[in-house]
């Protein structure tokens, strides 16, 4: 069973309790789920590999780690998993960025595919699957067997909120896929939105309704 990371970093724990308030405008919103995901990052990554290089400091020759060159790409899923982007890209610069479109049917919550444009060489690549909420898990699911028909072998999935339900359900369609998520909710109310929760994270970023 793939293994779940609930972030309990107070700094993330922090600006999470400033996301979900309702007051909480578009600007800053957006910066939040920037910055979220830019700690996150860091658990992500945890497990990349190192290697030793020699090189020089201005006193002596010496042994340091650097990373070992493994390629990696960001996979936003359209459109609130793009407000992670930057965040990612500030830990890990020389990642490719792929972009997966799926919205929620209004009626029966299920994904609805749109986009798919991954880098050419994406399985060769470490992916990191982004989006803030994981509701019901059917995006993310959907996401992860799209990248996995393209051949990419080795995947995580990031996001800033999840329902216990969606955790289950990703866990249950990608047992090889872990799982980071900044905070672990109550519950999907009846229209499939998480609660507490914070309500459409892609509204809140982009401004619409
Ligand atoms: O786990 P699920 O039940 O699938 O719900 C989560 C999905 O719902 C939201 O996207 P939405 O459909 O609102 O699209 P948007 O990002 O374009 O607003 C969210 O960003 C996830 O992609
Ligand atoms: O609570 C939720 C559920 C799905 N998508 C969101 O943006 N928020
Ligand atoms: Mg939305």
């Amino acid at each position: 069973m793939s293994k779940v990371t609930v972030m309990d970093h107070p700094l993330i724990q922090h600006k999470i309790g400033i996301m979900r308030r309702v007051e909480t405008g578009s600007k800053d919103f957006r910066t939040l789920v920037s910055e979220v995901a830019m700690l996150e990052c860091y658990e992500a990554t945890r497990d990349l590999e190192l290697q030793d290089v020699e090189i020089e400091t201005p006193i002596c020759k010496t042994t340091v780690k650097e990373l070992k060159g493994k390629k990696l790409a960001v996979v936003p899923i359209l459109r609130a998993g793009l407000g992670m982007v930057d965040g990612m890209l500030e830990m890990i610069p020389a990642a490719k960025v792929g972009h997966i479109g799926l919205y929620r049917d209004p009626e029966t919550a299920e994904p609805v595919e749109y986009y798919c444009k991954l880098p050419a060489d994406c399985a060769k690549r470490e992916v990191f699957v982004v989006d803030p909420m994981l509701a019901t898990g059917g995006s993310a699911v959907d996401a992860i067997r799209m990248i996995k028909e393209k051949g990419v072998t080795h995947i995580h999935f990031m996001c800033i909120i999840a329902a216990p339900e969606g955790v289950k359900r990703l866990q249950e369609a990608h047992p090889d896929v872990d799982i980071i998520v900044g905070a672990l909710d109550e519950h999907l109310n009846e229209h499939k939105y998480i609660v507490p929760g914070l309500g459409d994270a892609g509204d809140r970023i982009f401004g619409t309704k």
